[in-house]
């Protein structure tokens, strides 16, 4: 049946589609036709003859100030604003395939070291937590009961550290002597010396080196991470690296008491670990990082308690993740999606955000609050794999695509809940999918115990081209299996 042309014009797509375009061209619809007729006007008042006249009037010293001034000003501004800061590259980590853990064997784990009623637990949350049979664990979690003690931890951070900052060396040519800045982030294991000073010891870093560690952030002290390396590039000499290693340690795993809320940590987190390098010179650079907007609301007792980290009432250790965790991201989120929404969305989007607003004022409750449609801003989306419920939350809440949370969703399944370097590992598969194109914008979202909702926004400058093999290394022996149709845990 074909589709009538009145019907198309006014369908609601349509609509929202020419009021996009009228709003967001406002200023140039209104002010070209105003300017030349203004100009036309004068034109016709002065007639040819009295124009050349006032030409000819022009002295030399009017010339160059209307050269000069608006150079000088141009000038100006750039020395003032902040230096742009670029991604060089990124690397994340794969684990050895002696790490891996099948669901049947962390379920058979479960049995072991577990209590009836624990086990049974693990063994459901397991088959719908959206993690699939290829995930990591350190070898120290396979035994019965797990074995984690400090060797054990500081072997595991060792390995996942040292493999992508080895992999970032090799593939960007950079070397240890240009490192500038290091921010390294971990939540759960912080020996001494810092997993910074580890780093530094291993790659014989400079001594001048600004190291900073970030630890008990969560899972959104990647982008804690990032804004603390921005800020000292952007107070380093032009042309300085800065490279940020973003990991968390199975060691928080290990609880094996009968607390439901803090055995689900080990059904969702994984090893994993991401190293970045940045620098505040564009060439060789991939993306520039344009934004980055953190909120926090652990002013809240609710936010504040939703992942802890406690003793239960026999004095086992673990963390505690509290049903309310979901509802309190969404929270979190919304407070972010002011900020970020305010620097990037077009004014289209501004403006129907600003009307319904406006409308619930005046009429009251029963009017819903515009969501904004943040696909009008953003080509890619990662957002932290925290779980399949958290996945879901914030695809309903940003009215976003299967397609969208398809690099969330996916990571999950691939690698858990790696916690703050899961955003990396979305971009890869994002890339190894070939979907990266020149000028797209990438918006990360992390979400993190405090609680915290933190965003960092990318804007892609170097699509990568046919030579880069190293696109997607993570990926390399399962993008083929992507997407799968895992939204539909049963
Ligand atoms: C765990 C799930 C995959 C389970 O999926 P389901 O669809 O089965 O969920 P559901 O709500 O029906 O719950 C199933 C059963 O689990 C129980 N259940 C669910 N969540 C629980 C919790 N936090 N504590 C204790 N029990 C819990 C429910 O009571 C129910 O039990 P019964 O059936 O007996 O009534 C999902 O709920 C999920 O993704 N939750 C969010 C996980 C999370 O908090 N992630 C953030 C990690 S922290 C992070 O990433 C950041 C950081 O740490 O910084």
């Amino acid at each position: 049946m074909g589709v009538r042309l009145s019907d198309m014009l006014i369908s609601p797509s349509h609509l929202k589609h020419s009021f996009e375009i009228i709003v967001n061209n406002f200023l140039l619809l209104l002010a070209t036709p105003t300017m030349a007729l203004i100009l036309l006007r004068k034109a016709a008042q002065l007639g040819p003859d009295e124009i050349l006249s006032h030409l000819h009037g022009l002295r030399q010293v009017h010339a160059f100030l209307a050269v000069f001034l608006p150079f000088a000003f141009a000038t100006l501004y750039l020395m003032s604003r902040p230096r742009s800061v670029y991604l060089v590259d990124y690397s994340c980590c794969r684990p050895e395939s002696s790490c891996r853990v099948s669901m049947a064997s962390c379920t058979e784990n479960a049995r072991f070291s577990l209590d009836d009623g624990g086990h049974r637990f693990m063994a459901r949350m397991l088959k719908r937590s959206g993690l699939g049979d290829q995930t990591y664990a350190h070898p120290s979690l396979h035994y019965i009961p797990p074995h984690c003690y400090l060797g054990e931890c500081r072997d595991e951070a060792e390995q996942v550290i040292f493999a992508v900052v080895d992999d970032l060396f090799a593939k960007t040519g950079v070397s240890p002597e240009a490192i500038d800045i290091l921010v390294t982030n971990c939540t759960a294991f912080n020996p001494t010396p810092s997993l910074a000073d580890m780093v530094v010891n291993k790659y014989k870093l400079r001594a001048d080196i600004r190291s900073v560690h970030i630890s008990g952030m969560g899972c959104s002290a990647g982008v804690i991470s990032l804004e603390v390396a921005r800020n000292l590039l952007q107070a380093a000499p032009r042309g300085a690296h800065a490279l940020m290693v973003s990991t968390e340690n199975t060691s928080l795993i290990n609880y094996t008491g009968k607390n439901r809320a803090m055995l689900l940590p080990a059904a969702l987190f994984r090893m994993g670990a991401a190293a970045v390098l940045l620098s505040t010179s564009r060439s060789e650079s991939r993306f520039r990082l344009t934004h980055i907007v953190r909120t926090t609301t652990a002013a809240q007792d609710r936010a504040y308690r939703c992942a802890y980290q406690e003793e239960d009432d026999m004095g086992k250790m673990g963390v505690n993740l509290s049903k309310e965790l979901v509802a309190v991201a969404g929270d979190t989120l919304q407070a972010n999606i002011v900020g970020i929404g305010s620097l990037v969305l077009p004014p289209s989007e501004k403006l129907l955000f600003a009307l319904s607003f406006v409308a619930r004022k005046v009429l009251g409750k029963k009017i819903k609050l515009y969501v904004p449609d943040f696909r009008t801003a953003f080509q890619h989306f990662c957002i932290h794999c925290g779980g399949r419920a958290v996945i879901d939350a914030v695809q309903n809440s940003l009215r976003l695509s299967d397609e969208n949370v398809e690099p969330s969703r996916v990571t999950l399944h691939r690698f858990g809940n790696t916690s703050s370097s899961s955003l990396w590992y979305e971009l890869a598969y994002i890339e190894a999918k070939g979907r990266m194109r020149r000028g797209d914008q990438v918006w990360m979202i992390g979400f993190g115990s405090g609680f915290k909702c933190n965003s960092a926004v990318w804007q892609c400058i170097r699509s990568p081209g046919n030579g880069d093999t190293d696109i997607g290394t993570p990926w390399a022996d399962s993008i083929h299996m992507y997407p799968l149709k895992i939204s539909e845990v049963s």
